[in-house]
């Protein structure tokens, strides 16, 4: 970056800040949303008190069957596979030492004993099947010293009713595959049960069965010797006790929600990305509606002057025109780039509000008590660098601001859909899967609120120190993992993004070839060679054509342009073969009705459209690969004025002259000539939202004035202007017109009389004549149209 990049990056900066600071009601709105959000967080922060529970012993449970056992209900008890003999003996082993009338019953292999239990609806039925893990190659062959069997449980069913499945059906669930609770807890879990609770291995049967089946076992291969030991002896189970310890009922509840609270945090913010590009790519204002996103959106649609519907945005008035901040020489980098700072720093200040309701003791107690408050904010920053991005990838795939805003905020709650589905089985996922799952920004930053306030319940926090290990045995994805799968997604969005926004810039702007990364110019500009040595041109000679001045030198030499629109079932040539030179130290009008292709014209000098075909060369540098070196000299004055409703006239002007590179030293002095000049001195510290139509215009005209612009193209410049302000702006054009090329269009005969050096009329975007006001004067006589 050369220093005047960095000054013209700076002032884009001051700009964004200085209009968010002068929208205080904005801000406040959107504290506000955002505290309501947290309220109840808080509420559930203070409903819910801490709980000292002192140190649990836990009593001793003799080990029996379940006691839904009914006497009067065929129980069977199965085992697999049915021709050992070995396995039939084990079972009815087991069957002798519950002492219960089951029935026992062999399956020739797991798959068959499955297919009984789902096809013959037999699950209410059979309390366990054992399901040894042996081939036996006659039934009479003897089991192994090393015995590998399973135990297989049936669900639970109601006692009241044997036909219906338990309504804790779901908390039933064992979760074998993993070592611990997924969701850790200070202190012992189900305190207050003394058989553990759920998973009931004890209260459903599974630690008496297991015994009975060691029984056995030891007593098939030991015979009497076992059954001396277990003669008198009675199993007893008996929990760990537990020292002393709080129980927070209140982390229990906020692990569910707070996942779903971040997400609805950041969907205004998800919105508002999206929506704010959106707006400015199809309202043709890249960049100059950046002030409007912070302070004023609103969780509502709102309606822009156009009477559009946009979602969660409120469209300011004034700020329309094509690309502008390109067109006047800033890099499309350095507008990415300033909105990612001003979208990053709106990030960054919600995250600072929900650090401060997370850490601060607005309560009796705060939020978080264990995590650090900077590696949380860190934590979200690094979100908010991939949500951005995300928002950027978005906005490049559409061109309407209202479709792309809505899928934006479809897809926001979307991507939060693999957490919620995936949640109860996300022991079973790999890391490699989570890893993938991480690339939704949504997602991870789901798993990440999980593993954090997990942290929390395990009495750690998330800290620098602990964010890269694992937060219980069973779950290999740290925190670093999603830290770094946040920057990873980021960079894959911007990757995408970058090449989307190239390619495919949108109706307006000039798309890049597939493979422009390819090229040398793209990295390296074009070399200068590009600019245009000879000025020869093939301008048809006719009488309706003046020739051509000698000795001038062309500014804006235009050859064979043609400018093509699909519309729906047609097609329509705004501009049609149009050739002309247009030379310095003069004014050129282009004169025609509306709808003649004027301002078609204009925006493909511009840069803003592409042309079917034709070439077009300012200051010898051809529009088609040129044009980042052209907008370096290009002065323009839109139809609509572009200015920025909060900035005061001097602020206008102190931005574009930073823009156009002109010395700080020297500033004052042309803005204040400018300002003399055009009769604006006055008004220098009122906002352009307050200045008059007419003084919007001469506004407008000053700054496509300033600074060292060669070429400066004015799209009806006096439209709004009183007949006296009119005159006075005619006369400084004919003074500023010296060394400069200036393009100007009206359908005002008397303004292309008055100031046009050369007049070209256009009609239906073709050239009908170009000459002198004389000339055209003796060619049609008065009044000419
Ligand atoms: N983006 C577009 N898509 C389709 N048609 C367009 C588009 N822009 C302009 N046109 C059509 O091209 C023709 C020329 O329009 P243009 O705006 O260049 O005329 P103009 O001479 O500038 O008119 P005015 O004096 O009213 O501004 C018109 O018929 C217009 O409807």
């Amino acid at each position: 970056m050369d220093s005047l990049q960095m000054k013209q990056f700076s002032v884009l900066l001051w700009k964004n800040f200085l209009l968010k600071s002068r929208n205080v009601v904005g801000l406040v709105v959107e504290i506000i949303l955002i505290f309501l959000l947290f309220v109840w967080t808080l509420t559930v922060r203070r409903i819910s008190k801490k709980t000292s529970i002192s140190d649990v012993i836990f009593n001793p449970i003799l080990l029996t069957l379940p006691k839904f056992l009914n006497e009067n209900f065929d129980y069977e008890l199965a085992y697999v596979p049915s021709e050992s003999n070995a396995a039939r003996n084990i079972t009815e082993m087991v069957k002798k030492d519950l002492n219960f009338n089951f029935k026992v019953q062999g399956f020739p292999s797991e798959e068959s004993f499955e297919r009984y239990i789902k096809y013959e609806n037999k699950d209410a039925h059979v309390l366990a099947a054992i399901v040894f893990d042996h081939k036996f190659k006659t039934s009479n062959e003897r089991l192994p010293l090393q015995v590998k069997y399973s135990l297989r449980f049936g669900r639970i069913y109601d006692p009241e009713n044997l036909f219906q499945p338990s309504k804790y059906q779901k908390e039933i669930e064992w979760n074998t595959s993993t070592l611990f609770p997924s969701v850790p807890s200070l202190g012992p879990r189900n305190f207050l049960e003394n058989d553990g609770g759920n998973p009931g291995y004890i209260r459903e049967g599974f630690l008496i069965v297991q015994h009975s089946v060691h029984k056995a076992i030891m007593m098939y291969h030991s015979g009497r010797a076992a059954e001396d030991i277990f003669a008198n002896t009675t199993i007893y189970a008996e929990r760990f006790p537990h020292p002393a310890f709080i129980h927070d009922s209140f982390l229990w509840t906020f692990i569910a929600m707070f996942p779903w609270t971040i997400l609805f945090t950041f969907t205004q913010m998800a919105l508002v990305i999206v929506g704010t590009i959106m707006l400015e790519k199809e309202k043709r204002l890249k960049l100059t509606y950046m002030y409007a996103y912070v302070p004023r959106v609103c969780l509502f649609p709102a309606k822009n002057r156009r009477g559009c519907w946009i979602p969660g945005m409120e469209v300011t008035d004034g700020c329309e025109h094509p690309e502008y901040q390109l067109m006047v020489g800033l890099s499309n980098a350095m507008l990415w780039v300033s909105y990612f700072i001003t979208f990053l720093l709106m990030y960054f200040i919600i995250i600072c509000l929900l650090c401060g309701i997370l850490f601060l003791k607005i309560t009796h107690e705060r939020v978080f008590q264990h995590s650090d408050p900077l590696f949380i904010a860190f934590y979200f920053m690094c979100f908010a660098v991939s949500s951005v991005l995300l928002g950027f990838l978005i906005s490049t795939l559409f061109n309407k601001a209202s479709l792309a805003t809505s899928i934006a905020g479809f897809l926001h709650f979307l991507t939060f859909f693999p957490y919620l589905i995936l949640y109860h089985k996300y022991d079973q996922i790999s890391l490699s899967g989570k890893l993938a799952l991480c690339l939704i920004t949504n997602t991870a930053l789901a798993f990440g609120t999980d593993l954090i306030c997990k942290l929390e319940m395990k009495g750690h926090g998330a800290q620098w120190n602990n964010f890269a290990t694992k937060v219980n045995a069973d779950d290999d994805l740290t925190l670093a993992h999603i830290i770094g799968m946040f920057l990873f997604s980021a960079f894959l969005y911007g990757l995408v993004a970058w090449y989307l926004d190239a390619v495919f810039p949108g109706t307006y702007g000039v798309p890049k070839p597939w493979n422009f990364f390819l090229q040398k110019a793209y990295w390296f500009g074009e070399p200068a060679l590009s600019r245009e040595e000879s000025q020869v041109s093939d301008l048809l000679s006719s009488d309706f054509m003046e020739p051509e001045p000698v000795g001038l030198v062309a500014g804006i030499r235009i050859q064979h342009l043609y400018k093509e629109f699909i519309l729906k079932n047609s097609t329509l040539m705004a501009v049609n073969d149009l050739s002309l030179n247009l030379y310095e130290g003069q004014i050129t009008v282009l004169l025609g009705h509306n709808g003649a292709g004027k301002t078609t014209t204009l925006s493909i000098l511009t840069g803003l459209y592409l042309p079917t075909r034709g070439k077009v060369y300012i200051s010898g540098y051809d529009i088609s690969s040129d044009m980042v070196q052209i907008r370096k000299s290009l002065g323009l004055c839109p139809q609509d004025d572009l200015l920025f409703p909060m900035l005061t006239v001097s602020e206008h002007l102190h931005f574009y002259c930073v823009i156009k590179g002109i010395p700080l030293q020297n500033q004052s002095r042309e803005t204040n000539r400018m300002l003399t000049s055009f009769g604006l001195l006055q008004q220098s510290n009122t906002m352009s939202k307050d200045l008059s139509g007419g003084m919007k215009r001469k506004l407008s005209i000053i700054i496509a004035l300033i600074g060292d612009t060669k070429v400066v193209i004015l799209d009806e410049p006096t439209s709004g202007m009183d007949p006296v302000s009119r005159r006075a702006t005619w006369d400084l054009l004919q003074h500023y017109k010296k060394d400069r090329t200036i393009l100007l269009t009206t359908h005002h005969m008397d303004q292309a009389d008055v100031l046009g050096d050369r007049i070209a009329i256009l009609v239906m975007g073709i050239l009908k004549c170009c000459g002198s006001s004389l000339f055209l004067k003796k060619l049609y006589g008065l009044p000419m149209f």
